[in-house]
Parts: structure tokens; sequence; C-alpha cells
């Protein structure tokens, strides 16, 4: 049920920067108190709206049933995934749908708390810089903002995040990174194989998977869904990303010719999708694909991502058994937290980030 909110009347752009950014309201907040037209800070340039885009595709990105994931044929259809779309489903992954369903509920409970509670953990305020509630991307470096809220859970250890973590989301969370951590691993084992990298070394294990980061997002509805974006065009910094969306739908990821293509919502999947980690790895075979993510003007969204990581104190660069037979490397070596400061210091601006790293 909505809260009842005080009447709040605002009289400048920064006194909804305000109610929203730093008293823990979030665009959730604005949301519920009934607004009849969005606030000028969210519009975004006509080329980043949906409406100004003709190019929509009618292909779909690949779902690949995991339930006989030793079949070769699986093995390919990932692999061929990676490489063409950047972007596919699993289903039959073997994460119980309980699990998944759970984590959805403890997203809802968690951005149901009153802004007070919700703020405690504003970077400000927060109990440790590994826990981070927010809304948009980059505020200090947006020219618009974007219609969208989220809590960031940076995992660290368990008993960290017993006793950092909301206690609305931690154990759900906890399990959902537990539970999926089979599939990542297959679905690591089979992209790497297919770069003749045939084992996975303690070096190569935190390369791919030493750092994870679990989002909560949350879409209100919104005014003017047509004139904002929930999350603009960009791609994720990660090795690779554990999404799992509820089912009302609103992602589009790029497809061929500049269109973009809708991932539809499909029951007890995750959509998978590379990230620029993976991609500087493997050298450009592996694709780490720009998406985004309308606004809605009639359904609250959530989604939650797990982002799974090279470490920070990574440096990462192709692999050498991806250049053995002689491929020039496209990437240079980067450490990978000047990657990410590098991501979350800008704007959403599609896939520049990868430039930094760049020949
Ligand atoms: C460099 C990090 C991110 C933070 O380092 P720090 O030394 O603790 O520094 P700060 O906490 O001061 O953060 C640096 C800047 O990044 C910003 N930031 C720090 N985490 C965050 C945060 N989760 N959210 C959005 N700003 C942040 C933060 O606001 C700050 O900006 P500023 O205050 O303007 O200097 C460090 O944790 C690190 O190297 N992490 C590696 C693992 C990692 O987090 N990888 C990212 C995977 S996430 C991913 O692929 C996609 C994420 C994504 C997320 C949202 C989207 O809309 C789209 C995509
Ligand atoms: O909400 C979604 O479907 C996508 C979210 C996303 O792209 C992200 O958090 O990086
Ligand atoms: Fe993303």
């Amino acid at each position: 049920m909505a809260q009842a909110l005080a009447p709040v009347s605002f009289n400048d752009s920064s006194d909804i920067t305000d109610f929203v950014l730093n008293k823990g309201n979030g665009v959730k907040g604005l949301s519920e108190m009934g607004l009849e037209s969005l606030p000028k800070i969210y519009i975004q340039p006509l080329e980043e709206r949906m409406c100004g885009t003709k190019n929509m595709s009618h292909e779909s990105i690949p779902i690949i049933d995991m339930s006989k994931w030793d079949d070769p044929k699986v093995a390919e259809a990932i692999c061929e995934a990676a490489e063409k779309w950047g972007f596919f489903q699993i289903i039959n992954h073997g994460v119980p749908i309980e699990v998944l369903e759970n984590v959805k509920e403890a997203t809802h409970q968690f951005f149901r708390l009153p802004a007070e509670e919700k703020r405690k953990y504003l970077k400000e305020f927060s109990p440790s810089n590994n826990v981070r509630f927010g809304s948009s991307f980059s505020p200090k470096a947006e020219k618009a903002l974007e219609w969208k809220d989220y809590l960031s859970l940076f995992y660290v250890s368990e008993d960290e995040a017993s006793a950092l973590w909301p206690a609305v989301c931690k154990d759900q969370v906890l399990e959902y990174m537990k539970r999926s951590e089979i599939v990542i691993r297959k679905l690591l084992d089979v992209l790497l194989k297919n770069l003749n990298v045939t084992e996975i070394d303690e070096t190569k294990e935190s390369l791919l998977m030493g750092s994870k980061r679990t989002n909560l997002n949350y879409y209100p509805i919104c005014p003017n869904p047509e004139l904002t974006v929930g999350i603009g065009r960009h791609s994720d910094v990660s090795t690779l990303t554990l999404l799992l969306q509820d089912d009302i739908g609103g992602l589009y990821v790029r497809g061929n010719n500049d269109s973009w293509i809708h991932v539809p919502p499909v029951s007890g999947s995750i959509v998978i999708n590379v990230g620029d980690a993976l991609q500087i790895m493997s050298n450009g075979r592996y694709k780490s694909i720009e998406h985004r993510v309308i606004a809605n003007g009639s359904n609250n969204r959530i989604s939650v991502p797990i982002f799974i990581n090279p470490r920070p104190s990574d440096k990462i660069s192709p692999f050498p058994e991806v250049l053995a037979s002689g491929e020039k490397a496209v990437y240079k070596e980067v450490l990978y937290s000047d990657y990410v400061r590098h991501f979350f210091r800008k704007a959403h601006d599609g896939k520049k980030t990868i430039d930094l790293a760049k020949i």
C-alpha cells in the first residue's frame, strides 16, 4: 500500500533533488505523491527517449534451456549467444524458483521501508561503503536524472553482510547469490573453454569472479514515461551479469543496425549478459552489449542484477590463451577499480567506458 505522505511542495529543481536524493524519498517518493507531470530535471534529450527511436527490432535474444548443460549443444548455444548477442536468457538453470521469488519480494520489502530507514543507507550515512541506497545513476554528473532508485550491495563476506546489510532483504539476497554460484561457474567454464582456457586456476578465478555486487532496482510508476528513462544506455562493467526481472518488462538491448530488442519477461528465467571486463579479457570475442530500461506509466517494476566482477585490485587485459595464435590485443591492461570508478563518475554514455582500455 502507498504510504500516506505529508503534502510537500516544490519551488524549484533543488527542492526536488533534496527530497529525492538527500531525504531518502527516491523517485518512489515522488511517484507516490501523485505528481501530474514529470519534473524538468528528469526530462531526457529526445535522442535518449524510447519514443524517439524508430528502430525497434522484432528479433529476440536466445532462450537457452540449461537442464542438459553438459550437452555440447548447450555449450555451443551459450558461446554463440555471448559472441553474437551478448545477452541471453536461461531456463531450468537450477536456481530454485522460490529463491528468485523470495528475493523479488524482499526487494519490494526494502523499498516499502519509510524514507527515514532507507536514508540510513545513503552514501553520507551508510555504515559501510559497500551498502548504498541511491537514486538515478550518477546524479552529480548527469544533465538529466533517471527514474530509478536502487540499493547496491557489494559482497565482502557473510559476516559483513549479516552485520550491515538491511535486515529486510539480506537473507534473501545472500541465498540468491549463493544458489546462483553453480550456474555462474558452469557458464564461465563453457565460455572460457571456447577461448582455449581449459582450467580456471586461482588467478583466473579472481579475474572472472573475484567480487560480486547485487543491486535491487526499483522503477516506480512515472507520470510522463515517454519523456524520461529508467536506466539510460550503458553496458555493464562486470564479467557477467545475472539479471532477475519481474513480469512487467521494459529492458531493451542493442540489436543489429542500431535497433533495440525487447527482453520479454520469461517466468523462472534469468537474463545473462556479458560485461566490459569479459569483453576485454576475451579481446572482443564476447560482446558487452548496450542496454537500457524504459520508464513505465502504469506499473512499478523491479529488477535484481548480480554483477560478477574481477576484484578491484586485479589488472585486467586480454587472456594470453586468446592471443596465443598471434591475434593482436585490442585492449591494454587496466586496474579494475580504476575502470569501475571511471564508469561510476560519469553519466551513462553507452559503450564509452571501454574506450579507457582501448589500445
Ligand atoms: C571503485 C569502487 C566502485 C568504489 O570504490 P571506493 O574507493 O569505495 O570509492 P567510492 O565509494 O567513493 O566510489 C567512487 C565513485 O563511484 C560511485 N559509486 C560507487 N558505488 C556505486 C554504486 N553502486 N552505484 C553508483 N555509483 C557508485 C560513488 O558515488 C563515487 O562517486 P563520487 O562520490 O562522485 O566520487 C569499488 O567498489 C570497486 O572497484 N568495485 C569493483 C566491483 C564493482 O563494483 N564492479 C561494478 C559492477 S557494477 C556493474 O557492472 C554495473 C552497474 C550498474 C549500476 C547502475 C546502473 O544504472 C547500471 C549499471
Ligand atoms: O532493470 C533491468 O532490467 C536492467 C538493469 C541494468 O541494466 C543494470 O542494473 O545494470
Ligand atoms: Fe545493466
